[in-house]
């Protein structure tokens, strides 16, 4: 991990910059609230992590921002009262708001030709996998033999080159390709502390997120957040605390939980 501070050691320091503001909880789902596993399917939600998740939202706001498809993400996390934020921010939705980015709109004819090339291209490679999301697709190389690895990337790195709708952008084991345009995790993020009206004096967003994609949550939430990078994706980091694994994600939430539980008892 990069030398960041632990946000477990350094909890009180926190805590301290809530001040009388609640929390309000941003959190990606690959590798923050599950483990990395080779088949992004299995990678399950555990009960405890939800019972978690559940409680805190009871009392406070919490959102998903996910790379994933929003309504595969949703179907994974399962408590359907939650915003969840897919496709890197292209795609957006909660009770009582929704926001399918234009970007992403434009996309969508390249992107379904984008799809296709692409399994054409990999049918052939044994472990490639072509996720498609509905405004991004994640080319999937993870299972694939050290030396096809490389071929793969360059087959997603050109099919967005083809496509000046699309950009390509790198993971953990994947490429991805996105709709062109500068939007990502961390504008959705801004757009929705706007759109729900969270104010700086009542609120403090605070994000949990381990890859690159997440870098851009915590370089837009630096002046107004708290970011905590779990893990190492092996780049520089912008976040101002860490968490080590998945494990340390849920003692963390449990001091949040504990936080929010006691400062609900202490008003009541
Ligand atoms: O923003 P996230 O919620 O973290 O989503 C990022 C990508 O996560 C998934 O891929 C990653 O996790 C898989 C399961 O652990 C792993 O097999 C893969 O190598 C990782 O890159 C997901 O499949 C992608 O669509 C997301 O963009």
């Amino acid at each position: 991990m990069p030398q960041l501070p632990s946000a477990l050691d350094h909890f009180d320091e926190i805590k301290a910059q809530f001040g009388n503001r609640q929390i309000a909880l941003f959190l990606d789902y690959d590798g923050t609230l599950t483990p990395i596993v080779p088949d992004p399917e299995k990678a399950l939600l555990s009960e405890t992590m939800r019972r978690l998740l559940d409680r805190i939202a009871s009392q406070r706001m919490l959102i998903i921002v996910s790379g994933r498809d929003r309504a595969n993400v949703a179907d994974k996390v399962d408590l359907p009262e939650l915003i969840y934020v897919g496709s890197h921010g292209f795609d957006i939705k909660g009770p009582e708001l929704e926001e399918q980015h234009h970007a992403g709109i434009d996309a969508l004819p390249a992107l379904d030709a984008a799809e296709q090339e692409l399994r054409d291209a990999l049918a052939d490679v044994p472990g490639a996998q072509v996720e498609r999301k509905k405004y991004a697709i994640a080319v999937h190389y993870r299972q694939v033999a050290p030396e096809q690895q490389e071929r793969v990337k360059q087959e997603a790195e050109q099919a967005a080159q083809r496509h000046e709708t699309l950009k390509p952008a790198g993971g953990k084991g994947i490429v991805e390709l996105k709709p062109n345009y500068d939007w990502h995790k961390g504008k959705s993020i801004r757009w929705l502390v706007d759109t729900l009206e969270l104010s700086p004096e009542e609120m403090l967003p605070v994000y949990l997120g381990d890859d690159l994609t997440d870098e851009d949550a915590f370089r837009e939430m630096r002046d107004w957040g708290i970011t905590v990078l779990v893990g190492d994706h092996g780049h520089e980091t912008a976040a101002q605390y860490g968490l080590h694994d998945v494990d340390e994600v849920g003692r963390f939430l449990q001091l949040v939980l504990e936080e929010v539980e006691q400062t609900a008892t202490s008003h009541s």
